[in-house]
């Protein structure tokens, strides 16, 4: 099938579907319509059936969508049917974390490697991941396919640390680091910020405060 340019936005969105579809499939659930799914995930049906019909519908009328396959052509599109090597750099708290959290696997992204220059690290093992020394590193991907590094050391570190795996054949960051990185066209870079959706939180709280007194207010009248 030939595929047509998909926007950013319903991109986006693919995950949260991959998601709910596995969850689904986890309870036994063989096919689903897109009235429910809407139920579930709080989007319109006619988002949903928007959004699919992007990538074929996948959806027979009268009967929804086989979440199996559903699940795994979502999958396929979000590069989730082969699995990926990845290594994170700096084993502070949030690297870590990273490396302690399995499901990553299960979609996956395999952590096989953590490095850090601190020598007091070096050896302890996280899960079954000993942590290297980022002198090892240059030998290490020589020896490793490695196709995503993570980048959870600080924000001073991370072009240089960047620069490095790249030039070792890297193709793909996880930046965890908050800077922005200017690196060769064909590294893919995604970074993540938590306070982001902490400031949206935030956001939601404060408009919900004006809304519930603009309410109030109105009530008063
Ligand atoms: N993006 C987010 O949402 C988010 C959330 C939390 C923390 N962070 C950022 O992630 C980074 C790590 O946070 P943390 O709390 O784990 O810090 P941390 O201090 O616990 O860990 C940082 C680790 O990086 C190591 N390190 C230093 N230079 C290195 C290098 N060149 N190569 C490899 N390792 C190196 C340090 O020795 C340390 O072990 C920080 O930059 C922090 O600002 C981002």
């Amino acid at each position: 099938m030939e595929r047509k340019t998909i926007s950013r936005a319903v991109i986006k969105r693919l995950p949260r579907y991959y998601r709910y579809l596995g969850d689904l499939l986890e309870s036994g659930v063989e096919r689903i319509s897109s009235n429910e799914l809407s139920d579930k995930m709080q989007v319109t049906a006619s988002q949903i059936r928007q959004d699919l019909n992007n990538f074929g519908g996948f959806g027979q009328q009268g009967y929804g969508y086989n979440v199996q396959h559903l699940h795994t052509e979502i999958g396929k599109i979000l590069g989730l049917d082969r699995t990926y090597n990845m290594i994170i750099l700096g084993a502070g708290n949030l690297g870590q974390a990273l490396a302690n959290y399995s499901k990553f696997a299960r979609w996956g992204f395999k952590v096989i490697g953590i490095f850090d220059v601190d020598p007091e690290l070096d050896g302890t093992m996280v899960r079954d991941i000993p942590i290297r020394m980022v002198s090892e590193l240059p030998r290490y991907l020589k020896e490793n396919d490695v196709q995503i590094a993570a980048l959870t050391l600080p924000r001073n570190q991370a072009k240089a640390m960047a620069e490095l795996v790249t030039a070792n054949g890297v193709k793909a960051i996880w930046n965890f680091a908050h800077t922005d990185l200017k690196l060769p066209e064909d590294v893919i870079v995604e970074s993540v910020h938590l306070s982001d959706s902490l400031m949206q939180l935030s956001y939601n709280m404060s408009n919900y405060k004006d809304k519930t007194q603009k309410k109030s207010r109105t009530k008063e009248k």
